[in-house]
């Protein structure tokens, strides 16, 4: 067969393009990149050789060599592994498969939106195979794939194009060969090569050999990281391997590197990252730690090795105990796997706890919060069994300052005659900060609970009460303030008297009585005139516009009718008491009536279901008040 040419998806020519042409300052981690990927290689054939043992029969020592030909100028990264067919090659090497660089080229955008130079962001992700542009001007790719006969040759100089012909009497496996560019002559020389691979691929478990023949020399260590004891590792080879198997680029927040022993034994090595990763509220919320059986990488999507709400662990497990033959089909149901689950959760929770109780590092504490809190808050619905310790986790802002609160130091410092955990939802806590609702608790120096996570409205109905107190919206109608002591006491003259709040409080029943399901004098309002709450029974207001939000109830449905709360102590309430008395007052008030209703709208953030007629009666208020 001719050669085939062919263009590189879109995204791959703008991402080469900016490969080509950074001045990145970490050129070397190409190395690390084609190393990584060869490794995998050889880690694919290993599992598929379990069941198709002829598979790497002819070959059966698995490793990744490197060659330098200063003649040629060309380094080459070959390895014995998987390999590749023609359309592994043009769906691999043509388009962007990998989650992370999607997430690159996305965030590509957003900075180039932000005129902000681009290149720099390259050092945070990696881009895989295509780093390799970044040493060479050429790339060539032969490759002959396990099991298959034919070999194919892969060739392109980045700029748009690559090109694919059959090759013959290639062996099993992929050769990757860079031309390099001029001015990059130390990737020949052994010494920096072997730096290297030191610095980011020590702990691959495969053997990285420089040279052929009698002269050939292992680079790397070559045994696997999470088998070698804790005290023979540094910070900086954990930091290169969690690079490594979580496709990370940032500082891992937390390692945890253990082995279980007695009736089950494995080994873990984890790590929580320090930012969020992009797929976290992925719908599928799968995790991405690695599963190996006695050294052999067995997959990375063995559902239920992880609970969803720690989908934010990377890292491996490598059980001694699993049979090495098991499909991943049959994993899911194996009882070791659940029972290696239920220990991996025990300790990665106790290990978070230290974190949390650490006060002196809140700060620390806080960046773990901010980045997956929301994930560990799901596990509070799902895991009933884990639920004390996931309370104690739990942090959140308040009323009470800028910094996060626990459970306990809430309650901690509850009021006299306060019985339970008071909540204010919303989309973000600037906007709660002005809420109305919480003017009475403000005066009486009762802390709120801010609450901005969707996944919110779920666990705290399930989880109901902390400690016999119940979790109760500001938003309810029974979050009644009158028990609470505390703040100052309202002078009995600031207040209309209770006879003229009556005829007012009949005659707004009577206007909005298809809007609202009552009118009430308020005890949680100090400032604004007006608010509006919702019956102890029915949906909370907040928990309603997410579900429409997301589409779980239609966007005109009709929803529970709220209560609307007046303030008697407020000038213009007072007024309008006063007027309620006079004749005729049902017909003079009832703009006044509606403009409340309104007025409390837009301060809980809804639409109005009439502005045209909002706008009419504002307009006619405001002459009235300039005639
Ligand atoms: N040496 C190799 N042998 C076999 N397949 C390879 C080799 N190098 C790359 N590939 C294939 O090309 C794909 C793309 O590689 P690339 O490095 O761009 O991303 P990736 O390794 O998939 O990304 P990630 O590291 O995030 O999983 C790989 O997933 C793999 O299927």
């Amino acid at each position: 067969m001719t050669e085939e040419r062919l263009s590189f998806q879109a995204e791959v020519s703008r991402l080469l393009d900016i490969v080509a042409h950074s001045l990145y300052s970490e050129k070397e981690v190409f190395l690390r990149e084609l190393v990584s990927n060869a490794s995998d290689a050889c880690d694919r054939l290993r599992y598929a050789a379990l069941t198709q043992p002829e598979l790497s029969a002819e070959d059966p020592n698995l490793q990744v060599r490197l060659l330098a030909d200063k003649e040629a100028r060309t380094l080459t990264v070959a390895d014995n592994g998987i390999g590749m067919n023609r359309e592994d090659l043009i769906e691999n090497l043509g388009t962007i498969a990998r989650s992370g660089t999607a997430a690159f080229m996305k965030s590509l955008k957003e900075a180039n939106t932000e005129g902000k130079k681009d290149v720099n962001l390259i050092g945070q992700f990696g881009v895989g195979f295509y780093s390799a542009f970044m040493a060479a001007d050429r790339v060539e790719v032969l490759t002959r794939k396990a099991g298959e006969a034919q070999g194919w040759r892969w060739l392109s100089d980045g700029k748009g194009e690559f090109t694919i012909a059959e090759a013959a009497d290639l062996p099993r496996g992929t050769k990757i060969v860079l031309h390099l560019r001029e001015g990059d002559d130390e990737y020949l020389e052994e010494h920096r090569l072997g730096a290297i691979v030191r610095k980011y691929s020590d702990h691959i478990a495969i053997p990285i050999v420089f040279g052929e023949g009698e002269d050939a020399k292992a680079l790397n260590s070559a045994s696997a990281l999470w088998t070698r004891s804790k005290n023979e590792i540094t910070a900086e080879q954990y930091k290169e391997f969690y690079h490594h198997v979580g496709h990370a680029f940032d500082e891992p927040w937390l390692t945890l590197h253990w082995r279980a022993e007695g009736a089950l034994e494995y080994t873990n090595l984890l790590f929580v990252p320090s930012t969020k990763p992009f797929d976290l509220f992925d719908p599928k919320r799968a995790h991405r730690v690695k599963l190996y059986v006695k050294r052999v990488f067995i997959t990375d999507a063995a559902e239920g090795l992880i609970p969803p709400y720690l989908r934010f662990l990377r890292g491996v497990v490598d059980s001694e105990d699993l049979p090495l033959n098991i499909s991943r089909e049959m994993l899911q149901h194996n009882p070791m796997l659940a029972k290696i689950r239920a220990g991996l959760t025990r300790r990665v929770l106790s290990e978070l706890n230290k974190k949390a109780k650490d006060t002196e590092n809140a700060a620390e504490y806080a960046t773990f919060w901010e980045n997956f809190g929301a994930v560990l808050k799901e596990g509070l619905y799902e895991d009933y069994e884990h639920r004390d310790e996931l309370l104690k986790l739990l942090r959140f802002r308040s009323t009470a300052g800028d910094g996060l609160v626990s459970l306990e130091e809430y309650v901690g410092r509850m009021k006299d005659g306060q019985d339970a955990i008071f909540t204010l939802s919303g989309e973000d806590v600037d906007s709660l900060l002005r809420s109305p609702q919480l003017e009475g608790f403000r005066a009486k120096g009762v802390e709120v609970l801010l609450l901005t996570d969707p996944v919110d409205e779920f666990w705290m109905p399930s989880v109901g009460v902390y400690d016999g107190k119940p979790f109760k919206s500001v938003t309810r109608s029974g979050a009644d303030l009158g028990k609470i002591k505390g703040g100052e006491e309202e002078k009995p003259e600031d207040k209309a008297p209770e006879g003229e709040l009556v005829d007012l409080l009949a005659l707004l029943k009577l206007t909005l009585s298809d809007a609202v399901k009552d009118v009430r004098k308020s005890e949680r309002l100090t400032d604004s005139a007006v608010c509006l709450v919702s019956d102890d029974n029915d949906m909370d207001m907040h928990l309603e516009r997410l579900l429409k939000q997301h589409k779980q109830l239609g966007a005109d449905a009709a929803g529970a009718k709220r209560i609307l709360e007046i303030n008697p102590s407020h000038p213009l309430i007072k007024r309008l008491a006063d007027r309620a008395k006079a004749e005729g007052a049902a017909v003079n008030l009832e703009d006044a009536a509606w403009l409340l209703l309104d007025q409390a709208r837009i301060v809980e953030g809804e639409s109005l279901p009439d502005p045209a007629a909002f706008a009419r009666r504002l307009a006619s208020a405001m002459e009235k008040g300039l005639a």
